[in-house]
């Protein structure tokens, strides 16, 4: 394993005039001002010597402070020229020290007491590397994508993460502190105030998927995981939480629930959803009554059409004769393509006079249509099988065969035509 750097004292010049020389004070080493902005990062610094010639240099230096800095790295200020009242002011705020530049003696002492930071075994020593743990753990949960909190037993906000910072779209200064009514909608803090509440009563973990809007917009499905976690008198002390998002996985999931219950070529249903969708509405047909009639439906001479047109023209074929069907559906109607050139249509609350009323509208549709390709044109037309669903029918299958056995006397009679047990033989 790499020994980590010895920790260092770091010299940062925010003089706005002046030579920018670093006083010579043993083991001072110089960063660059563009580096000062990433103060936090500098895990191995023990303390930040920082040289200001003024109230504008100041305020360059609030601006660059992380709010960590001041607990795990010292910085103190140096004043070129010294002026007593913002030597005040700096020590009001989080200064560890201030002198004037110039003032070497003055400096060594500060370094020397800030070099004790380095002995583990003094309390100066302790303090450093408490600060230091906490900024690591900082640091290793802000590199985490999941967003992270912590809330006391009162709901404030204790920690949290940058990923969080980027969910709620406020800076962990404003979200420490507050409640979740002061970062969410009332409508959802409301609902997680609940969640939380439920959650500490009963203790444990919980866990559930959710929607959530990011503060930049976007929604984002997700897991939540929460624990309570317990004071050392064994009451319930607060809530630790993280988000996992699983939009992409969700995403995927609707992909492939589409791609397994669709059409690839039509995007209508296939056969597996039309006996899930179809074996519903028989189901309620046996026990209610009513009316449902079927329709199966089946392209004519299509084999023709492909060897004389090409298969991407039957393929457009059949895009064309779905849409002409789609048409003259009604929500409920279950339409799927059964395989190759053959479809199905079930019609809930249909009987048999208007489902063959539905299959003639469709058949001239159909018959209106034209593919075309450089190898000539093809006028399509269909042949359908009609037959509704008798009290007396045992399964969906047996309604099929029958408007199969009408579906294959209409190919018999000609094509072009829908056939149905009302048709005389
Ligand atoms: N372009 C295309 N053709 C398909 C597809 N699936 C099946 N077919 C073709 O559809 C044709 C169906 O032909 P058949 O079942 O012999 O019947 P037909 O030529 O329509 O004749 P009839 O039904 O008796 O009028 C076959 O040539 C299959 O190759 C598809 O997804 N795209």
């Amino acid at each position: 394993m790499i020994a980590p750097a010895p920790p260092r004292l770091l010299f940062l010049d925010l003089r706005q005039q002046g030579d920018g020389a670093m006083p010579p004070v043993a083991g001072l080493e110089p960063i660059s001002p563009s580096l000062g902005n990433n103060c936090n990062k500098a895990t191995n610094a023990l303390a930040v010597f920082v040289a200001i010639d003024g109230d504008a240099a100041y305020a360059d230096w609030r601006k660059r402070l992380h709010p960590l800095c001041p607990r795990a790295f010292p910085h103190v200020i140096l004043l070129a020229p010294y002026d007593p009242a913002l030597a005040r002011k700096v020590m009001a705020d989080d200064a560890a020290d201030c002198c004037a530049i110039d003032d070497l003696e003055r400096m060594e002492l500060i370094a020397a007491r800030l070099e004790r930071r380095r002995d583990p075994d003094s309390e100066d020593g302790r303090e450093a590397s408490e600060a230091m743990l906490y900024v690591r753990m900082q640091t290793a949960v802000d590199m985490l994508p999941s967003p992270l909190f912590m809330k006391d037993r009162n709901g404030r906000y204790i920690a949290c993460n940058k990923a969080f910072e980027d969910y709620i779209g406020q800076s962990r200064d404003a979200i420490l502190g507050a409640t979740v009514f002061d970062v969410a909608p009332a409508d959802l803090a409301r609902i997680y105030a609940r969640a939380d509440q439920a959650l500490m009563t009963q203790g444990g973990k919980q866990s559930y998927e959710a929607q959530v809007r990011y503060a930049d917009g976007s929604y984002h499905d997700v897991i939540f995981y929460k624990s309570v976690f317990y004071a050392a008198t064994g009451e319930a002390d607060g809530i630790s939480g993280t988000m996992l998002d699983i939009s992409e996985r969700k995403q995927l999931e609707k992909q492939l629930e589409i791609a397994a219950s669709t059409d690839f070529l039509t995007g209508i249903n296939n056969l597996r959803t039309f006996y899930e969708l179809a074996g519903q509405e028989f189901r309620r047909f046996s026990r209610n009554g009513g009316d449902l009639s079927l329709v199966v439906i089946d392209l004519d001479h299509f084999k023709q059409t492909n060897d004389r047109l090409g298969h991407a023209a039957g393929d457009e074929a059949l895009r064309l004769f779905v849409a002409a069907v789609q048409g003259s559906l009604r929500d409920q109607d279950i339409f799927a393509r059964a395989g190759g050139d053959e479809f199905r249509l079930l019609l809930p609350g249909t009987d048999l006079t208007g489902a063959i009323l539905v299959a003639e509208r469709i058949r001239l549709a159909v018959a209106r249509l034209q593919v075309s390709s450089p190898g000539g044109s093809v006028h399509l037309s269909i042949s359908a099988g009609v037959c509704c669903c008798l009290p007396g029918d045992e399964s969906l299958d047996a309604v099929i065969r029958r408007a199969d056995a009408e579906l294959y006397r209409a190919k018999a009679a000609g094509r072009n035509r829908v056939y149905s047990p009302q048709t005389p033989q």
